[in-house]
Protein backbone atom coordinates (compact mmCIF):
# COMPACT_ATOMS: atom_id res chain seq x y z
CA UNK A 1 0.00 0.00 0.00
CA UNK A 2 1.43 3.41 -1.04
CA UNK A 3 1.13 6.00 2.48
CA UNK A 4 1.50 9.39 1.37
CA UNK A 5 0.58 10.14 5.29
CA UNK A 6 1.18 7.51 8.16
CA UNK A 7 2.27 7.37 11.69
CA UNK A 8 4.13 4.43 13.42
CA UNK A 9 3.10 3.51 17.41
CA UNK A 10 2.35 7.34 17.83
CA UNK A 11 1.85 8.75 21.01
CA UNK A 12 0.78 12.02 22.49
CA UNK A 13 0.97 13.06 26.14
CA UNK A 14 -0.19 16.21 28.08
CA UNK A 15 -0.45 17.86 31.28
CA UNK A 16 0.61 13.93 32.79
CA UNK A 17 -2.52 12.41 30.26
CA UNK A 18 -2.25 9.86 27.98
CA UNK A 19 -3.98 11.20 24.82
CA UNK A 20 -3.07 8.56 21.92
CA UNK A 21 -0.63 5.89 22.30
CA UNK A 22 0.70 3.24 20.27
CA UNK A 23 -0.81 4.73 16.67
CA UNK A 24 -0.14 3.00 13.37
CA UNK A 25 -2.17 4.62 11.60
CA UNK A 26 -1.72 4.72 7.09
CA UNK A 27 -3.17 6.92 4.31
CA UNK A 28 -3.18 5.58 0.57
CA UNK A 29 -2.73 8.19 -1.86
CA UNK A 30 -5.83 8.79 -3.27
CA UNK A 31 -8.21 7.13 -0.37
CA UNK A 32 -11.20 8.65 2.23
CA UNK A 33 -10.31 7.89 5.55
CA UNK A 34 -13.04 8.20 8.55
CA UNK A 35 -11.77 8.92 12.35
CA UNK A 36 -14.78 7.98 14.03
CA UNK A 37 -15.12 7.52 18.07
CA UNK A 38 -16.76 9.44 20.75
CA UNK A 39 -16.08 12.46 22.41
CA UNK A 40 -12.64 12.54 23.66
CA UNK A 41 -11.55 9.41 22.07
CA UNK A 42 -8.17 11.89 20.89
CA UNK A 43 -9.47 12.18 16.60
CA UNK A 44 -8.92 15.88 17.13
CA UNK A 45 -5.45 15.07 18.67
CA UNK A 46 -4.63 12.56 15.76
CA UNK A 47 -5.56 15.10 13.03
CA UNK A 48 -3.18 18.35 14.55
CA UNK A 49 -0.57 15.09 14.91
CA UNK A 50 -1.10 14.33 11.18
CA UNK A 51 -0.70 18.22 10.21
CA UNK A 52 1.98 18.79 12.33
CA UNK A 53 -0.09 21.25 14.63
CA UNK A 54 1.55 18.46 17.80
CA UNK A 55 4.27 16.86 17.92
CA UNK A 56 4.43 13.10 18.57
CA UNK A 57 5.35 12.32 22.40
CA UNK A 58 6.26 9.11 21.12
CA UNK A 59 7.11 7.61 17.67
CA UNK A 60 6.33 9.44 14.32
CA UNK A 61 4.17 10.72 11.83
CA UNK A 62 5.82 10.77 7.92
CA UNK A 63 4.47 12.65 5.22
CA UNK A 64 6.01 10.26 1.51
CA UNK A 65 8.08 8.35 3.77
CA UNK A 66 9.97 11.50 5.72
CA UNK A 67 9.51 12.70 9.28
CA UNK A 68 6.68 15.52 9.11
CA UNK A 69 8.85 17.61 11.51
CA UNK A 70 11.59 17.72 8.72
CA UNK A 71 9.65 19.60 6.23
CA UNK A 72 10.19 23.04 5.98
CA UNK A 73 7.18 25.01 6.92
CA UNK A 74 6.09 26.36 3.87
CA UNK A 75 6.40 22.90 2.04
CA UNK A 76 4.07 21.71 4.83
CA UNK A 77 1.51 24.08 4.13
CA UNK A 78 1.65 23.38 0.43
CA UNK A 79 1.10 19.77 1.00
CA UNK A 80 -1.38 19.79 4.11
CA UNK A 81 -4.67 21.77 3.92
CA UNK A 82 -6.11 22.10 7.06
CA UNK A 83 -9.52 22.65 8.07
CA UNK A 84 -10.34 22.82 11.77
CA UNK A 85 -13.67 22.18 14.17
CA UNK A 86 -14.84 25.49 14.90
CA UNK A 87 -14.49 28.34 12.31
CA UNK A 88 -13.24 31.40 13.45
CA UNK A 89 -16.30 33.96 14.60
CA UNK A 90 -14.72 37.24 14.87
CA UNK A 91 -12.45 38.23 11.75
CA UNK A 92 -12.24 41.70 10.13
CA UNK A 93 -12.82 41.02 6.40
CA UNK A 94 -15.31 39.72 3.81
CA UNK A 95 -15.98 36.12 3.41
CA UNK A 96 -14.18 36.11 -0.01
CA UNK A 97 -10.58 37.65 1.89
CA UNK A 98 -10.92 34.72 4.29
CA UNK A 99 -10.98 32.17 1.04
CA UNK A 100 -8.25 34.12 -0.22
CA UNK A 101 -6.13 33.23 2.86
CA UNK A 102 -6.08 30.05 1.64
CA UNK A 103 -3.79 31.18 -0.78
CA UNK A 104 -1.15 32.38 1.19
CA UNK A 105 0.88 28.95 1.01
CA UNK A 106 1.46 29.36 -2.77
CA UNK A 107 2.37 33.12 -2.44
CA UNK A 108 6.08 34.56 -1.62
CA UNK A 109 6.53 36.09 1.82
CA UNK A 110 5.48 39.27 0.50
CA UNK A 111 3.51 38.05 -2.63
CA UNK A 112 0.56 39.31 -3.74
CA UNK A 113 -2.14 37.27 -5.52
CA UNK A 114 -2.31 37.43 -9.23
CA UNK A 115 -4.73 36.32 -11.45
CA UNK A 116 -4.56 33.00 -11.08
CA UNK A 117 -5.07 33.16 -7.00
CA UNK A 118 -8.08 35.35 -7.45
CA UNK A 119 -9.71 33.12 -9.99
CA UNK A 120 -9.11 29.82 -7.88
CA UNK A 121 -10.96 31.89 -4.87
CA UNK A 122 -13.63 32.74 -7.10
CA UNK A 123 -13.98 29.00 -8.33
CA UNK A 124 -14.01 27.64 -4.98
CA UNK A 125 -16.49 29.96 -3.31
CA UNK A 126 -18.80 29.28 -6.77
CA UNK A 127 -18.32 25.72 -5.82
CA UNK A 128 -19.59 25.75 -2.78
CA UNK A 129 -22.63 27.66 -3.48
CA UNK A 130 -21.64 30.97 -1.88
CA UNK A 131 -21.11 33.62 -4.91
CA UNK A 132 -23.87 35.70 -3.85
CA UNK A 133 -22.09 36.35 0.33
CA UNK A 134 -18.63 36.80 -1.46
CA UNK A 135 -18.74 40.70 -0.26
CA UNK A 136 -20.23 39.83 2.95
CA UNK A 137 -18.44 41.28 6.65
CA UNK A 138 -17.64 37.71 8.00
CA UNK A 139 -18.92 38.90 11.41
CA UNK A 140 -22.57 38.86 9.03
CA UNK A 141 -22.42 35.33 8.43
CA UNK A 142 -24.35 32.25 9.52
CA UNK A 143 -22.22 29.38 11.03
CA UNK A 144 -23.15 27.09 8.29
CA UNK A 145 -21.74 29.47 6.03
CA UNK A 146 -18.79 30.31 7.66
CA UNK A 147 -17.98 26.37 7.71
CA UNK A 148 -18.57 26.17 4.11
CA UNK A 149 -16.27 29.36 3.70
CA UNK A 150 -13.83 26.79 5.42
CA UNK A 151 -14.19 24.43 2.91
CA UNK A 152 -14.05 27.41 0.28
CA UNK A 153 -10.64 28.36 1.54
CA UNK A 154 -9.26 24.32 1.47
CA UNK A 155 -10.31 24.34 -2.01
CA UNK A 156 -8.60 27.70 -3.14
CA UNK A 157 -5.79 26.72 -1.50
CA UNK A 158 -5.42 23.05 -3.50
CA UNK A 159 -3.22 20.86 -1.46
CA UNK A 160 -2.89 16.92 -2.63
CA UNK A 161 -3.54 15.97 0.92
CA UNK A 162 -6.56 17.40 3.26
CA UNK A 163 -7.02 16.44 7.28
CA UNK A 164 -10.74 17.88 8.14
CA UNK A 165 -12.66 18.00 11.68
CA UNK A 166 -15.97 17.12 11.75
CA UNK A 167 -16.27 19.50 8.56
CA UNK A 168 -20.37 18.69 8.44
CA UNK A 169 -20.19 20.67 11.95
CA UNK A 170 -23.38 23.51 11.21
CA UNK A 171 -24.38 22.11 7.49
CA UNK A 172 -27.83 21.37 6.79
CA UNK A 173 -28.49 17.70 5.00
CA UNK A 174 -28.49 19.15 1.55
CA UNK A 175 -24.46 20.71 1.83
CA UNK A 176 -23.32 18.09 4.11
CA UNK A 177 -24.79 15.59 1.28
CA UNK A 178 -22.64 17.74 -1.04
CA UNK A 179 -19.53 17.97 0.97
CA UNK A 180 -19.30 14.30 1.72
CA UNK A 181 -19.88 13.83 -2.04
CA UNK A 182 -17.41 16.15 -3.15
CA UNK A 183 -14.96 14.38 -0.36
CA UNK A 184 -15.70 11.30 -2.52
CA UNK A 185 -14.91 12.64 -5.76
CA UNK A 186 -11.95 14.22 -4.69
CA UNK A 187 -10.41 11.06 -3.18
CA UNK A 188 -11.38 9.32 -6.86
CA UNK A 189 -8.99 12.10 -8.50
CA UNK A 190 -5.88 11.35 -6.14
CA UNK A 191 -6.98 13.36 -3.22
CA UNK A 192 -5.39 12.09 0.58
CA UNK A 193 -8.14 12.51 2.88
CA UNK A 194 -8.82 11.95 6.45
CA UNK A 195 -12.15 13.36 7.62
CA UNK A 196 -13.16 13.38 10.90
CA UNK A 197 -17.15 12.27 10.97
CA UNK A 198 -19.73 11.45 13.80
CA UNK A 199 -22.15 10.44 11.87
CA UNK A 200 -21.45 6.59 11.23
CA UNK A 201 -23.78 5.35 8.52
CA UNK A 202 -22.47 8.48 6.61
CA UNK A 203 -18.80 7.52 7.14
CA UNK A 204 -19.74 4.13 5.97
CA UNK A 205 -20.79 5.17 3.10
CA UNK A 206 -18.54 7.37 1.70
CA UNK A 207 -15.50 6.59 3.08
CA UNK A 208 -12.53 3.62 1.69
CA UNK A 209 -11.48 2.88 5.14
CA UNK A 210 -13.06 3.76 8.76
CA UNK A 211 -10.64 3.98 11.30
CA UNK A 212 -12.41 3.61 14.92
CA UNK A 213 -10.25 5.35 17.81
CA UNK A 214 -11.42 4.93 21.51
CA UNK A 215 -9.49 5.99 24.47
CA UNK A 216 -6.49 7.28 22.43
CA UNK A 217 -6.06 4.01 20.98
CA UNK A 218 -6.59 2.85 17.43
CA UNK A 219 -9.46 -0.08 17.73
CA UNK A 220 -9.94 -1.08 14.16
CA UNK A 221 -9.20 0.73 10.48
CA UNK A 222 -10.24 -0.89 7.70
CA UNK A 223 -13.75 -1.59 5.51
CA UNK A 224 -16.78 -0.24 7.81
CA UNK A 225 -18.68 -3.66 7.99
CA UNK A 226 -15.27 -5.21 9.68
CA UNK A 227 -14.30 -2.25 11.90
CA UNK A 228 -17.72 -0.85 12.74
CA UNK A 229 -19.50 -4.01 14.48
CA UNK A 230 -21.96 -3.93 16.88
CA UNK A 231 -20.08 -5.28 20.18
CA UNK A 232 -17.31 -3.01 19.53
CA UNK A 233 -19.60 0.21 18.59
CA UNK A 234 -21.61 -0.49 21.83
CA UNK A 235 -18.56 -1.23 24.30
CA UNK A 236 -16.50 2.15 23.13
CA UNK A 237 -19.32 4.51 23.14
CA UNK A 238 -20.99 2.74 25.70
CA UNK A 239 -24.67 2.67 24.35
CA UNK A 240 -25.90 -0.22 22.45
CA UNK A 241 -25.84 0.47 18.83
CA UNK A 242 -25.55 -1.47 15.67
CA UNK A 243 -24.48 -0.40 12.11
CA UNK A 244 -25.85 -2.61 9.05
CA UNK A 245 -26.24 -2.20 5.89
CA UNK A 246 -29.44 -2.93 3.98
CA UNK A 247 -30.83 -4.79 1.16
CA UNK A 248 -30.56 -1.67 -0.99
CA UNK A 249 -27.50 -0.81 -0.49
CA UNK A 250 -27.94 1.91 2.52
CA UNK A 251 -26.21 1.94 5.61
CA UNK A 252 -28.22 1.81 8.74
CA UNK A 253 -27.70 2.73 12.35
CA UNK A 254 -30.12 1.47 14.99
CA UNK A 255 -29.24 3.53 18.81
CA UNK A 256 -31.01 1.63 21.26
CA UNK A 257 -32.86 2.75 24.60
CA UNK A 258 -30.54 1.79 27.16
CA UNK A 259 -27.89 3.55 28.84
N1 LIG B 1 -3.99 20.29 25.49
C1 LIG B 1 -4.58 19.30 26.17
N2 LIG B 1 -4.14 18.96 27.39
C2 LIG B 1 -4.70 17.96 28.09
N3 LIG B 1 -5.74 17.24 27.63
C3 LIG B 1 -6.21 17.54 26.42
C4 LIG B 1 -5.68 18.57 25.61
N4 LIG B 1 -6.37 18.63 24.46
C5 LIG B 1 -7.31 17.67 24.53
N5 LIG B 1 -7.22 17.02 25.70
C6 LIG B 1 -8.02 15.85 26.14
O1 LIG B 1 -7.64 14.80 25.28
C7 LIG B 1 -8.74 13.95 25.01
C8 LIG B 1 -8.91 13.83 23.50
O2 LIG B 1 -9.33 15.09 22.99
P1 LIG B 1 -9.68 15.27 21.46
O3 LIG B 1 -10.07 16.70 21.24
O4 LIG B 1 -8.57 14.74 20.64
O5 LIG B 1 -10.94 14.31 21.34
P2 LIG B 1 -11.98 14.11 20.14
O6 LIG B 1 -12.06 12.64 19.89
O7 LIG B 1 -11.64 14.97 19.00
O8 LIG B 1 -13.33 14.58 20.83
P3 LIG B 1 -14.67 15.33 20.29
O9 LIG B 1 -15.49 14.29 19.55
O10 LIG B 1 -15.33 15.74 21.57
O11 LIG B 1 -14.27 16.50 19.44
C9 LIG B 1 -9.93 14.56 25.72
O12 LIG B 1 -10.11 13.87 26.93
C10 LIG B 1 -9.50 16.00 25.98
O13 LIG B 1 -10.11 16.48 27.16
Amino acid sequence: MNAVLSTQAAALYRHGRVLLEGIDLALPAGSLTALVGPNGAGKTSLLRLLAGLAQPSAGQVLLDGQTLSSYPDRERARRLGWLGQFAPTALPFTLHDYVLLGRRPALGQFGRPDADDLAAVTSAIDDCELTALAERPWARLSGGERQRAGFARLLAQAAPIWLLDEPTNHLDLKHQALLLRRLRQEADRGRTIVAVLHDLPQAARWADQVALLGDGRLLGCGRAAEVLTRERLSAVYGWPLALWRGGDGQWQMAIGEAG
